[in-house]
């Protein structure tokens, strides 16, 4: 066993078609004096003075010419003889949506075209064809594929058609220390023509999911995991090699979100912002590392997973990116601190070989390795005397994979990277330096007498950019905000309260208590929420748990418990603001799925508990619901969504329902009013079918429906287990929508459209 670290290369795309005439900011340096060395530094200029500059120092750098060839020969051509030899390999592209992240993994048609994942099965094949003639045919090799997708924190199956995807998705597991994702299928593949046909038909899968939920292809990380099988007469090795094209992050400040947008676009990228606290956690040595917060995370295991891990840092060079490319960088400069195990995995003996029925990106046989923050490994800053002595041999495989900067140029003596993983001596990207400087971005002043160094292109900073500059961090630092609400990193939980959260998300993964299930992740959301002290989304959690738990004591308890402090507090408000009574309605019998906006239904009061009214909790939901107003208690009416009935009788006055009448139709015998079951207006109809196309572009095309909305329609429909929205009233009840929006979404409706 040896360490490493995680080895990151920054790849710089080169501009496009409608890019020609921008900015290029993003250069690539050698990082020595000898300007003529691979280079291994980024450079960005510092947003807020142009004179000055960051540089970021990497493993390699590739430039906007660099071929997908040079990038292949150099970074993932040497790992598959070390997939042979038993060891895991994990390769990620990170960076922006539009950056090359697909195109590095999955690239083009044509030879020369083709990414990273075509190459290295072609490269897998023929070893397995040497590897069986080195043996007279003793080594048998097979390769087999899982593709599957992480949308949403769901993971689906690439191999299946969407239309046989349970909406819930694929569970994952940890399985002896192993993250598994459980019912995969398995493909066997033996030729690369096999696995063109495989793959392209799978990516064809993900980009019809794609297509009909609409920009959420970016939104997606898809990992295709390599699994070669090496069988001797006595024994079995299995490793495994994962690529990971992770969705593209959310590009806030360049498609000018406003604030709202920001918080929903924040949700969306909860999994990402989770890999990033993980890097953090883990850079900061805490002892709790929260890569269980996201399925791509706990798949991914940073720092927990026992094998070589490579990270394709991909990069646009344009300034209307700068801010992401800065934030990649630094996430990228904490990633490459990160320190792997390299555990070769150990042959099994044929005898107890048992069929694998489940897929892990771990390999087999092998566990997790504690968590060990990077401390005197090659990427922290060693202490002089600890340095390399002369005539020291080299540092032991994977150490190699430091991120240091060497003062001289790459092809020197020293001992290098390539050596270290055994590169073969023609690999264009060679010598890694092995000395070390400190691993934060040096901040210099650009350089003026450097004359190729776009000097033409900096652009001085007026009174307007600085304030777009300050805005955008004022955005950043909410984004910031919202996804710590989202990801629930903000509190430090008590090492008692976390193994509780822990063993229940362990149950509910394990499925133990099948029908439970469903109540214990409410359960254990209720848990969250009130860890986090948002106590009107923890009582709703509770509530939605509690048909689970009939007659649960404690649960009871901890609901009246909650229920008192949220109206003590509420009272309390009451009394500050104004001298108005609150109101006597309680909320009861929540909705089946918590994707529905709070419903204000009431429940019968016992004598000792003052009713209040739930209000929705801002701080706990990325989108935060519509005013009260916009949810009438009289679409609780509808039989497609399993609410109890209301105690107490609607009152009649609340009832708005004429507001779903089409204007241009009057109601009248042949036209009644559309809240008559199964006497739908054209118009209505045709709303519905377009809510249940669960097109995102056609919804966000209704009127007052921005893509927020659309998207958290669509959401709700697959969370619902793709149940179909019958009338208006059910429509009204979805998260974020409302009577108004219904209201408005049909009479924008032209009676062309239907
Ligand atoms: N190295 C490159 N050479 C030529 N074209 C490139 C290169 N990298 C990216 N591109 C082009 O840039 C565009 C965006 O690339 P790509 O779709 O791979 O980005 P992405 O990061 O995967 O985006 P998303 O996150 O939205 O999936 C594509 O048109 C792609 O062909």
């Amino acid at each position: 066993m040896s360490a490493s670290s995680v080895r990151v290369v920054a790849r710089i795309r080169p501009l496009l078609k409608q890019e020609i005439e921008k900015d290029v900011i993003v250069t690539a340096e050698s990082g020595t004096s000898d300007h003529t060395a691979t280079p291994t530094v980024v450079r960005i200029p510092n947003p807020k003075h142009d004179g000055e500059s960051f540089s970021f120092q990497f493993s390699s750098v590739y430039e906007q010419h660099a071929t997908q060839q040079e990038l292949f020969d150099a970074e993932v051509s040497p790992t598959v003889k070390h997939l042979f030899n038993g060891f895991d390999t994990t390769i990620f592209a990170y960076g922006v949506t539009g950056t090359g992240k697909t195109h590095t993994m999955r690239g083009g048609k044509t030879l020369a075209e083709r990414g990273v994942i075509p190459r290295l099965l072609s490269n897998i094949y023929r070893r397995c064809k040497k590897v069986e003639k080195d043996t007279a045919g003793a080594t048998q090799v097979q390769v087999s594929l899982e593709y599957f997708e992480i949308y949403c924190d769901r993971v689906y199956d690439l191999f299946e058609p969407p239309e046989k995807r349970t909406p819930s998705g694929l569970a994952i597991r940890d399985n002896h220390g192993k993250t598994v994702v459980v019912g995969l299928t398995e493909k066997p593949c033996s030729t690369l023509k096999e696995f063109e046909q495989l793959y392209d038909q799978a990516n064809i899968n993900r980009s019809t999911s794609a297509t009909k939920l609409n920009a959420h292809s970016s939104r997606s990380h898809a990992i295709l995991c390599v699994k070669v099988t090496q069988t001797t007469e006595t024994t079995v090795r299995v490793s495994r090699a994962s690529c990971i094209d992770l969705a593209g992050s959310e590009d806030n400040r360049r498609t000018d979100n406003n604030k709202e947008r920001l918080v929903e676009s924040s949700a969306i990228n909860k999994s990402l912002f989770v890999l990033a606290q993980c890097v953090e956690a883990i850079g900061k040595k805490q002892t709790r590392v929260p890569y269980r917060e996201s399925k791509m995370t706990r798949i991914l295991s940073l720092g927990q997973n026992n094998g070589l891990t490579i990270m394709i840092l991909n990069l646009a060079p344009v300034r209307s990116y700068q801010l992401d490319t800065l934030s990649s960088l630094n996430f990228a400069n904490r990633t490459k601190k990160i320190e792997v195990c390299e555990v070769e995995n150990d042959p099994v003996y044929r005898t107890i070989v048992k069929p694998l029925a489940t897929s892990s990106l771990g390999g087999a046989n092998i566990t997790r390795q504690p968590l060990r923050p990077l401390t005197a490994a090659h990427n922290a800053n060693v202490p002089e005397a600890e340095k390399k002595k002369p005539g020291e041999k080299p540092t032991k495989a994977f150490s190699v994979y430091s991120d240091t900067r060497k003062s001289t140029s790459r092809t020197s003596n020293l001992p290098t990277q390539n050596q270290g993983i055994r590169r073969t001596e023609t690999h264009k990207r060679a010598a890694e330096p092995s000395n070390t400087l400190a691993t934060r971005p040096s901040k210099a002043f650009r350089s003026t007498d450097n004359p190729t160094r776009l000097r033409n292109n900096e652009p001085e900073l007026t009174k307007a950019s600085i304030e777009a500059l300050i805005a955008q961090r004022i955005e950043e630092k909410l984004a910031e905000k919202a996804l710590q609400d989202a990801a629930g990193a903000a509190p430090v939980l008590s090492a008692e309260l976390q193994k509780r959260l822990d063993d229940l998300e362990h149950r509910i993964d394990a499925k133990e208590e099948d029908g439970k299930s469903q109540g214990l992740q409410f359960l254990l959301m209720a848990k969250q929420h009130a860890a986090r002290g948002e106590d009107a989304s923890a009582l709703r959690m509770y509530q939605l748990a509690q048909p689970f738990f009939p007659d649960n004591e404690k649960l009871e308890k901890k609901m009246k418990a909650l229920e008192d402090r949220i109206r003590t507090r509420k009272e309390a408000e009451a009394s500050k603001h104004s001298s108005a009574p609150v109101q006597p309605t309680v909320v009861s019998h929540p909705p089946s799925s918590s994707l529905m906006a709070p419903l204000r239904v009431e429940k019968k009061v016992t004598s000792s508990r003052t009713p209040f009214h739930e209000e929705p909790d801002r701080e706990d939901f990325a989108s935060a619901p519509p005013p009260e107003s916009d949810h009438d208690e009289s679409y609780a009416s509808d039989s497609s969504f399993k609410f109890k009935k209301a105690a107490r009788k609607p009152k009649k006055t609340t009832k708005k329902l004429p507001i779903f009448r089409d204007s241009a139709e009057a109601p009248g015998p042949s036209n009644p009013p559309i809240s008559q079951a199964g006497s739908q207006t054209p118009r209505t109809t045709h709303l519905l079918k377009i809510i249940n196309s669960k097109d995102v572009s056609l919804i966000k095309a209704l009127k007052g429906v921005g893509i927020k909305k659309a998207d958290a329609i669509v959401s709700c429909l697959i969370e619902m287990d793709d149940e179909e929205v019958h009338d208006l009233e059910s429509l009204a009840m979805l998260k974020g929508v409302g009577g108004k929006t219904v209201e408005n979404m049909r009479l924008g409706l032209s009676v062309y459209d239907f």
